[in-house]
């Protein structure tokens, strides 16, 4: 996939994704940005991993993972960090330029995965309405805080990172399209405008993005699966979760 002019080194890469993941998609959408769109797609069957994958991310088999002259880089955020170091030259910044600022947006990078991402996903997996219902809250909080950090990072600007997106927008923007699809299977809409105006409209913003709108795959097709393959690859993949 992805064919179009190889920017700076790009026919070097190679990403190893499966076609729903938020995590795939953030590493998609950092590529784009980039202009480093002559890269190698490889879809992943999750049940039956790659050897491929197996050796390039021994320890947590998971995908995304990036290739680099053959090299691999795994971990969504750090294969985002390592595009702006590997390739300098190629599109803008990601990261900002000031020390203090790049901390402030790894922190909520970071918050993004382990607070808000880490409550929603028991609300797909959780055995009983109260937990689900809990998780759905926590999410809901965790998003409130962030609705906070976009004052603090954007300074009045359209996007974490300033006039452009950045490396927070590319955080949480990976999971803009499943928030959507969440809103149509549970029918709760976590961006709500009425309790997060600016992250709402932010959605909006980053869900219009060429970069988003060429690499993420329709909500309705991610609300299929959510409903219908979610849990019983989650059960077959992690079986005693
Ligand atoms: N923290 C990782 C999460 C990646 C992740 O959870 N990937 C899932 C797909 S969405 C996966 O490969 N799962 C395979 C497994 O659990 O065995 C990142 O940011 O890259």
């Amino acid at each position: 996939m992805a064919a179009g002019a190889a920017g700076g080194g790009s026919d070097e890469l190679k990403l190893l994704g499966v076609w729903v993941s938020p995590f795939v998609h953030r590493v998609q959408v950092a590529l784009h940005l980039k202009g480093l769109t002559g890269y190698e797609y490889a879809e992943e069957d999750l049940t039956n991993k790659s050897d491929l994958l197996l050796a390039s991310n021994p320890v947590h088999t998971k995908v995304p993972v990036l290739l680099h002259a053959g090299k691999p880089v795994c971990e969504s955020m750090l294969i985002v960090q390592y595009l702006d170091e590997a390739f300098p030259g190629s599109g803008p910044a990601l990261l900002p330029a000031d020390p203090h600022d790049r901390a402030v947006a790894r922190f909520w990078a970071a918050y993004a995965d382990d607070q808000f991402f880490a409550s929603w996903i028991k609300a797909f997996v959780g055995t009983t309405d109260e937990e689900r219902a809990a998780a759905t809250e926590a999410a809901v909080a965790a998003l409130q805080k962030m609705e906070g950090a976009f004052g603090e990072c954007s300074k009045g600007k359209a996007f974490f990172g300033g006039d452009g997106p950045g490396y927070v927008d590319i955080a949480l923007g990976g999971f803009v399209a499943w928030i959507r699809a969440f809103h149509a299977v549970a029918s709760v809409n976590l961006l709500d405008a009425a309790r997060t105006p600016l992250l709402a409209a932010w959605a909006e913003r980053f869900a219009a993005l060429d970069a988003a709108k060429e690499v993420i795959p329709d909500v309705d097709r991610i609300a299929e699966f959510a409903k219908h393959d979610l849990l019983p690859l989650l059960q077959k993949l992690h079986p005693k979760n």
